[in-house]
């Protein structure tokens, strides 16, 4: 690396330009520039795509509406412990609420930046802020920059003030925020009772409290193969609900290979987070994924995190679940308040799945 590249400084410029890799590319950049560049020694070790000699993997389907409610418990069972990802029809979420809510996070991202406009007034990465625009949530902790900028709103448990969201995007996200929490209210009734409990467990311990909503958009990559859109990582909270376009590039680490998670129009993408592993006592899995950069159309995808973050109020220990445990099956994690175990994962940035071994008895 030569002594001239300055890494803090490359980082700083991009951030004061508050446009994020969309600004980059809308500048006309045709290199991926250095802050992007994934080290060779670094490539992230299953390269391996879905497929070679055996049928591509996929995760399961889920139809949520299938009439037989204890087929779908043992489904949603199966995919929480052994894929950690699952996709779901039949959910009752209106397509139009998707696609509006997608379309409002590209028109947002899509608006210019610069004084005065809404990405300006919006770019922090001040915890504390329940609504800003940024680029790469762990710009200065990781060693990779990620092709993408992300629009975060932090819905519940207490809802930002409606005037702090762009006008172009209020309504969508709003409905769009309502539609996933009850997805998320149903998930967790299905997981509860797939762990044996009774069907309210997950939300009577609060784990449906806390919604952060991320707008992710992946400008188009000049050179993808030198970039990542996102970082392999697990995610921190509960559970994520995630809706993805038409554009794909998201995997999932899968017995050491990495699987497509091929979009698939009106499906949303579920998946277990560390918590939610953590007080199943490694009943659920909480899986690595990551999103590939392309050269193609801008891609955007709405991940939704059930988690409390860094609410202040929120006094509640989270250990393995009580009921889990036995002789056979002692407990595997040490109890944490969720701010903790939060903050544990920023302090280390979007990376292998280490945040959570840090927490194992
Ligand atoms: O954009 C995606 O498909 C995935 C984003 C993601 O993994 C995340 O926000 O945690
Ligand atoms: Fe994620």
């Amino acid at each position: 690396m030569s002594a001239a590249y300055d890494r803090a400084a490359e980082l700083r410029a991009l951030d004061d330009t508050f446009a994020g890799v969309r600004g980059l590319v809308a500048s006309g950049v045709t290199r991926v520039p250095r802050i992007f560049r994934v080290p060779d020694d670094a490539q992230e070790a299953p390269r391996e795509p879905t497929g070679g000699r055996q049928e591509p993997a996929a995760i399961p389907v889920i139809d949520l509406g299938c009439s037989d409610r204890a087929a779908v418990v043992a489904a949603v069972g199966r995919a929480a412990a052994e894929w950690g990802f699952f996709q779901v029809t039949g959910h009752g979420v209106p397509l139009e609420v998707g696609t509006a809510a997608v379309e409002a996070a590209r028109a947002f991202h899509e608006s210019p930046g610069g004084e005065g406009t809404d990405k300006a007034r919006l770019y922090s990465r001040e915890p504390a802020r329940a609504v800003k625009y940024h680029c790469n949530f762990d710009l200065y902790q990781s060693p990779v920059a990620n092709w993408r900028d992300t629009l975060y709103l932090r819905m519940a448990p207490d809802p930002p003030d409606a005037g702090d969201l762009p006008d172009s995007c209020r309504n969508a996200l709003f409905e769009y925020a309502e539609q996933v929490k009850n997805l998320g209210s149903t998930l967790f009734k299905l997981l509860s009772e797939a762990l044996g409990l009774k069907p309210s467990y997950l939300t009577d311990i609060e784990c449906n409290q806390g919604q952060i909503i991320l707008c992710h958009y992946y400008p188009p990559c000049p050179q993808p193969e030198l970039a990542i859109g996102t970082s392999r990582h697990s995610d921190s909270g509960f559970l994520t609900i995630l809706l993805q376009d038409e554009i794909g590039g998201l995997q999932i680490l899968h017995e050491d290979r990495w699987v497509d998670v091929t979009p698939t129009p009106g499906a949303f993408i579920v998946n277990i987070g560390d918590l939610l592993q953590l007080i199943s006592n490694d009943g659920f899995r909480s899986v690595e994924h990551r999103v590939v950069a392309k050269n193609a159309a801008p891609r955007v995808s709405i991940a939704c995190f059930f988690s409390t973050h860094f609410h202040p109020a929120s006094t509640r220990m989270y250990g393995p679940i009580k009921e889990l445990l036995s002789d056979e099956n002692p407990p595997l994690y040490r109890e944490t308040l969720v701010r903790d175990y939060i903050k544990h994962y920023y302090s280390i940035g979007l990376d292998a799945k280490t945040a959570i071994s840090d927490f194992r008895l």
